[in-house]
Formats: C-alpha cells, sequence, structure tokens
C-alpha cells in the first residue's frame, strides 16, 4: 500500500495509546465500526507492540499502524508486531532511508518547508504535518501548496472536530491525525459514535474516499 493510498482509505486516522491489549481490542473494534479503519497505534506506552498484534490478529476489518516511530529500530520493531503502515512525528535522514527498505510504507512528519523537500529528496510526496495546529495550521498548509506542488497532507496534532472541516476542505489535505476519538475513560459506544460522527462531517466537508 502506498501512503495516498492509505491516506485515502479513511478521513481520520485516530492517534492511540492503548494501556493494555483488552483495551485496545474494544476500542479498535468500535472505531472500525464506526467507520474509521486505519489505527495509528502509538509506541508511547509499554505494551503498545502487544497491541499491534493483537489488534492486527483479532480486529476484523482495521488497518493496524504504528505511531511514535522514531528510529530504524523501532521501524524494525512494528513491522516484525505485523504494522501494515508507520507514522513518525518528524524524520531523520537514517529513518528515511530504512524506510527505503522497509516491507511498509512510512507516513514520516514534516513540520517546515526544508523538512518537506528533504522527503521530497528520499522520493516522497505524502507527509503527516505535525504538530499542526501551532506550526501554522490550515494557513501554513495552504501556503505549502503554493511551490509544493504535488504534496499532500495528514495534519495532526490539534486537530479536532471543531477544525477537522477546515482542513479537509483543503486540496493538498488527504485526511488527518488525531487522539480525540478516544479519550480517558470513553466507552466503546461514546468512542463509536465520535468516529461515525468525525465521518459524517468529513463527508460534510467534501471528503468523499
Ligand atoms: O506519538 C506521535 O508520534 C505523535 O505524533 C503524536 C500525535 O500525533 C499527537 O499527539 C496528536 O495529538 P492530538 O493533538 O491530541 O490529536
Amino acid at each position: 500500500m502506498t501512503p495516498l493510498a492509505l491516506m485515502q482509505t479513511a478521513p481520520v486516522i485516530p492517534v492511540l495509546a492503548f494501556d493494555n491489549v483488552e483495551q485496545a481490542i474494544e476500542q479498535s473494534k468500535a472505531l472500525v465500526a464506526g467507520g474509521l479503519p486505519v489505527l495509528e497505534i502509538t509506541l508511547r506506552t509499554a505494551s503498545a507492540i502487544d497491541c499491534i498484534k493483537a489488534v492486527a490478529a483479532e480486529v476484523e476489518g482495521a488497518i493496524v499502524g504504528a505511531g511514535t516511530v522514531l528510529n530504524p529500530n523501532d521501524l524494525e520493531r512494528v513491522v516484525e508486531a505485523g504494522a501494515q503502515f508507520a507514522v513518525s512525528p518528524g524524520a531523520t535522514d537514517t529513518l528515511w532511508r530504512a524506510a527505503e527498505q522497509s516491507p511498509v510504507p512510512l507516513l514520516a512528519g514534516v513540520a517546515s518547508v526544508s523538512d518537506i523537500m528533504r522527503g521530497m529528496e528520499f522520493g516522497h510526496t505524502e507527509f503527516k504535518f505535525f504538530p499542526a495546529e501551532i506550526n501554522g495550521g490550515v494557513a501554513a498548509i495552504k501556503a505549502f501548496g503554493g511551490p509544493l506542488k504535488g504534496v499532500s497532507f495528514c495534519p495532526t496534532g490539534g486537530v479536532k472536530p471543531a477544525n477537522l472541516a477546515d482542513y479537509l476542505a483543503l486540496d493538498n489535505v488527504v485526511c488527518v491525525g488525531g487522539t480525540w476519538l478516544t479519550p480517558k475513560d470513553a466507552d466503546p459506544m461514546q468512542i463509536e459514535f465520535y468516529a461515525s460522527d468525525a465521518v459524517k462531517m468529513a463527508r460534510a466537508a467534501g471528503w468523499t474516499g
């Protein structure tokens, strides 16, 4: 799967930090049921690798990726666990080079035009824009579209229901990422509602998927 195809699968990539496998399975099922099958399970918790394995094996319809991939070693670990894609908050030349050898796509984070140009040197045209809101948000992505034709983004960091439509309305935004779908202590019914509500808002904003 290419990063672009992945980004076109769903309008929102939930960014997840699971405490345990049981929670991972329960919440992932709710997100898939709500219409968001592309899941980024971050390496922020001790059980992340087990959660990636479990969700990949047990949640039908889920496309499971790993987030917070910081270096080639992380990339190797998540591929071994069964991640179908990897997301990093930023990128280094070492990580770009490792991605060239990796069997799964890397959606790497950028925060500036120079970051994007460096990624383009490694053949990439899709990026996570992180942290989106504090780096200029919608206005920054609009400005990137001037000089950087054919480049598209998944803004993440400060994206929420209130600004989702503004991001998705941009020609160079394919999807967004965010943590708002799984607030602490939310139950699966609530999570499914947040997911389906996000899909509804995305459709209203012109997302056709
Ligand atoms: O762990 C990583 O690799 C990340 O890049 C982190 C997440 O993308 C942001 O933490 C999003 O957080 P919200 O602003 O709450 O939606």
